[in-house]
């Protein structure tokens, strides 16, 4: 994306777009704030035109993203730990860097906006030191970069080497490439982290019964025959997401949603649960799917404001066609009869490492030790499942993580303690997917890389036998 700076100059005003980019970069490192979420306020703030947004958009999102590629080469460029560098200077280095070897700014124009952005927010002597680290990164280019920083090791070289290299190539925190490496299909991995770093096309959803794909702008999806994918322009503005006919889902999240209503169930078919429902996109497209059949779905939150969001997207009635109740409630202990349901789904909390290309600040948020607490959780979720679904009745156990702890590791740990329970091919219930092996058997993973969906993890469980 080339773009000049407004007006060249000794005393240049700072340029609006780029000021906006530092104040996302500003608010995600300092509030803690989503990326996604900032975007619209501060570029509104700022009183962007289309094509500065879209200019802002890309340098904020772009650089959160790559901040461990960049790191990497600044660590090059300073001759003092990167720790060292005040942070305010590093959210100017690294937007420079983004624009000299990510977006085809012109190097001069790339360097001398980004000084006066230094010098405007930070400080005169900001301004030397980022001019004169941008002139050091603008030396070469960014495959450069990275082969001097983290060479590529030779084929014999060891799973360390090969992992430091694709972490700083794809910026990914270590640990995160470790697992992911662990997860991914063999040779797949350097696929998998360059797709974690495209932003995914928004995908739609036409619920069945309230709106039809063909009212939908856009390109069917591959595999969810309720699925559109938007060509571009603002979601909010299709009319039947904008009165809640259709919304906005991951396609994966789609077939999430659709494997369960797909799984055959004998006798009666009347009650399903979403015993982890918000913000209710599954539970959006499963009351609609279950109201087709007679059937009703509940939906289990355990966060009020999130149970909110899911009233919201069931159309803002507590019932109606296909909805049973929205209940505000630890799914583990959910206030429904034991053995009642007739199909569940566990869409249970993760480390969301399957949905990276979403959100550029999630890979640098989550630690190692969410890991272990979210696990004991995911498997107490999927035990109250099965403890709530009837004899003969279903639960879907999904994740967005391909991580081994929380998907296969954690469907074998209930199988092996759980009486009567049993795991039943999921792939069938997936229409035209494949390459989609699971970690256990009969489990399914779907992968952005392969699928160009999140990546989602579905396995399916069947109660057997009476009443436990
Ligand atoms: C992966 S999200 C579910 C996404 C949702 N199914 C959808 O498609 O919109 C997991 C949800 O589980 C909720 N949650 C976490 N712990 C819970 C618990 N013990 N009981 C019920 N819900 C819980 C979280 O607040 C979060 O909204």
């Amino acid at each position: 994306m080339s773009r000049p700076p407004r007006r060249p100059g000794p005393s240049r005003p700072v340029d609006a777009a780029r000021a906006a980019a530092l104040e996302v970069l500003r608010l995600v490192r300092t509030e803690d704030a989503y990326t996604n979420l900032v975007l619209p306020s501060v570029v509104a703030k700022a009183g962007l035109d289309t094509r500065d947004a879209a200019f802002a958009t890309e340098l904020a999102s772009g650089t959160i993203r790559r901040q461990g590629t960049y790191d990497a080469i600044l660590a090059a460029c300073i001759d003092r730990p990167l720790r060292r560098v005040e942070l305010a200077i590093l959210d100017v280095l690294r937007l420079g860097c983004h624009q000299l070897l990510s977006m085809r700014v012109p190097a001069h124009a790339a360097i001398s906006s980004t000084v006066d952005l230094a010098r405007a927010k930070v400080g005169q002597g900001a301004a030397g030191f980022v001019n004169a680290v941008l002139r050091n990164v603008a030396r070469q280019d960014l495959d450069a970069w990275i082969a001097a920083v983290a060479p590529q090791p030779a084929s014999t070289g060891s799973r360390d080497a090969r992992l430091d290299h694709l972490s700083v190539k794809h910026s990914h925190p270590r640990w995160v490439v470790d697992l992911l490496d662990l997860a991914a299909p063999d040779d797949d991995l350097d696929a998998l982290l360059a797709a974690d770093n495209v932003p995914p096309k928004v995908t739609l959803v036409a619920r069945p019964g309230r709106a039809e794909v063909s009212e939908l702008p856009g390109t069917p999806t591959p595999y969810s025959p309720y699925g559109v994918v938007l060509d571009g322009g603002d979601p909010a503005r299709v009319p039947a997401v904008a009165e809640g006919r259709a919304g906005v889902q991951d396609e994966g999240s789609q077939l999430v949603a659709l494997a369960l209503a797909a799984a055959p169930v004998a006798g009666p078919d009347e009650l399903w649960v979403d015993l982890c429902a918000g913000p209710g996109g599954k539970a959006a497209l499963l009351a609609a799917l279950a109201a087709e059949r007679g059937a009703r779905l509940l939906a289990v939150e355990q966060h009020q404001h999130r149970a909110g969001l899911v009233c919201r997207a069931l159309g803002g009635r507590p019932a109606g066609p296909g909805v049973a109740g929205v209940v505000t409630a630890d799914g583990t202990r959910p206030p429904v009869a034991p053995g009642s349901a007739d199909r569940v789904l566990v869409d249970a909390p993760c480390t969301g490492l399957g949905a990276l290309r979403r959100r550029p600040e999630a890979r640098w948020r989550r630690s190692p030790d969410d890991l272990l607490s979210l696990v004991l959780l995911q498997r107490r979720l999927l035990a109250s499942a099965l403890t709530l679904v009837r004899p003969g009745g279903v639960v879907l156990y999904a994740t967005c993580s391909p991580v081994r702890a929380e998907t296969g590791d954690v469907v074998a740990s209930t199988l092996r303690s759980a009486d009567s329970v049993t795991i039943e091919d999921v792939r069938p219930l997936l229409p035209g997917v494949t390459d989609a092996d699971g970690p256990v058997p009969d489990t399914a993973q779907l992968w952005p890389h392969r699928h160009g969906t999140d990546a989602m993890f579905l396995a399916l469980l069947r109660r057997g036998g009476g009443m436990s």
